[in-house]
């Protein structure tokens, strides 16, 4: 039977990583933004989390394959230990990290949407967030290129040959255009701005890996990282109802990550991908949620700055409970908050051995600790 044109074009290779990444989403609102990623997302698992009341309906595009979660499912399944995963904010999302049996797990907001270059070329954020992954980061010492091993770009002179093999890549945070990520106070002083394209400049072509001893405030709407290495850190701790704070969702497991990662020898990446982030949250309810964590991260980058892990904290888990302690005894002081905190931190630990049969045992560090 003579060939058919379809088979004789090339095969498009499977989406990489097709099976082993899953794509958590938070969310209030229906998800029509998937169908402008379908092209992308579609291939993948998605777990999504309903957040708010778990009576409304959420509408999720036909031709997608999810698993669906609403805080009936999440009482239902963690039973008391539901405690640690917030109510009425992002931090839900949390529960989608848990729940997940995969490698990989990518994170969006339901009003992120596909970014543009500046040649007009629409962005697979998703793919690049792979790419950034599955190659290594230099956190031990600054490439002044850049990430290295990016097609087109290298090791400079004066970069150490020992240190060029890298180290194994645990978070990559793309960025964003049009609403930039900031925090209400600066909303509301720059409410017309906006991360155009057409500024060039603000489309920033680079990925670099955050240098070993810098922390870096961690947005959670456009963000992948290796869950097997440090999942049990990505806990975006106690937000929304019945909390004093709320969007510090990210930047709690920001601090987190950074120092564990610092502790145990692995990556942090940021730059590109960029998604195009659509709406500005109202500055005014913002400002009520985030006033405190304004305040208080005055008290919490010092703490995280000064913080040294002990040698035979050789996991993500050994590290969070260790964290934990020292968030009650340090920051225990500024808010009672941080004591339920601290508690919070680790009920996630229990609940996350519990659900993937862990005992603080998962990846360790490389065998010397830098
Ligand atoms: O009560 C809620 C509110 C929102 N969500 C979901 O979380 C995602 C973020 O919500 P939104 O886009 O409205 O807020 P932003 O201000 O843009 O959020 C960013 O900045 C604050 C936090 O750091 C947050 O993590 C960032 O994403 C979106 O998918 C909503 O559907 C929710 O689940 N519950
Ligand atoms: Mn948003």
């Amino acid at each position: 039977m003579a060939p058919t044109t379809q088979s004789l074009l090339p095969k498009r290779p499977p989406p990489l990583l097709k099976d082993e990444l899953d794509i958590v989403i938070p969310t209030i609102r229906n998800l029509d933004f998937l169908e402008m990623w379908r092209p992308y997302f579609e291939p993948y698992h998605l777990i999504i989390i309903q957040d708010g009341d778990p009576s409304k309906t959420i509408r999720v595009l036909q031709g997608f394959d999810y698993e669906f979660y609403n805080r009936n499912d999440i009482n239902r399944i963690l039973g008391p230990k539901a405690s640690c995963i917030s109510y009425k904010d992002g931090a839900c999302r949390s529960f989608g990290f848990l729940i997940s049996k995969k490698k990989y797990i990518f994170t969006i907001d339901h009003d992120c949407f596909v970014a543009k270059d500046p040649t007009g070329t629409e962005i697979n954020a998703l793919e690049q967030h792979i790419e950034n992954l599955l190659k290594p980061s230099t956190p031990f010492y600054f490439n002044t290129l850049y990430d290295p091993y990016r097609k087109g770009a290298d090791f400079v002179r004066g970069y150490p040959f020992s240190l060029r093999e890298g180290t194994p890549t645990a978070i990559s945070h793309g960025l964003w255009l049009n609403i930039p990520h900031y925090d209400a106070p600066t909303q509301l002083a720059k409410p017309r701005e906006r991360n155009t394209r057409q500024a060039t400049t603000l489309y920033v072509d680079a990925v670099m890996t955050v240098p070993k001893g810098a922390l870096f405030p961690m947005c959670g709407m456009n963000l992948a990282f290796d869950r097997e290495l440090i999942g049990p850190a990505m806990y975006y701790g106690l937000m929304g109802e019945g909390q004093p704070i709320g969007r510090y969702d990210d930047m709690w497991p920001g601090w987190c990550i950074k120092v564990i990662c610092d502790h145990l020898g692995w990556g942090v990446k940021t730059g590109l991908p960029y998604i195009w982030h659509s709406k500005a949250s109202n500055p005014f309810s913002n400002l009520t949620k985030e006033y405190k964590g304004i305040l208080w991260q005055e008290d919490m980058i010092p703490f995280f700055q000064s913080l040294k892990l002990p040698k035979d904290c050789n996991t993500s888990q050994k590290c969070y409970i260790e964290l934990s302690k020292l968030v009650r005894a340090r920051l225990g002081k500024i808010d009672p908050y941080f004591i339920r905190l601290a508690d919070a931190m680790v009920t996630w630990i229990e609940a996350w051995d519990e659900l993937n049969n862990t005992s603080g045992t998962a990846s360790t560090a490389p065998a010397k600790v830098k």
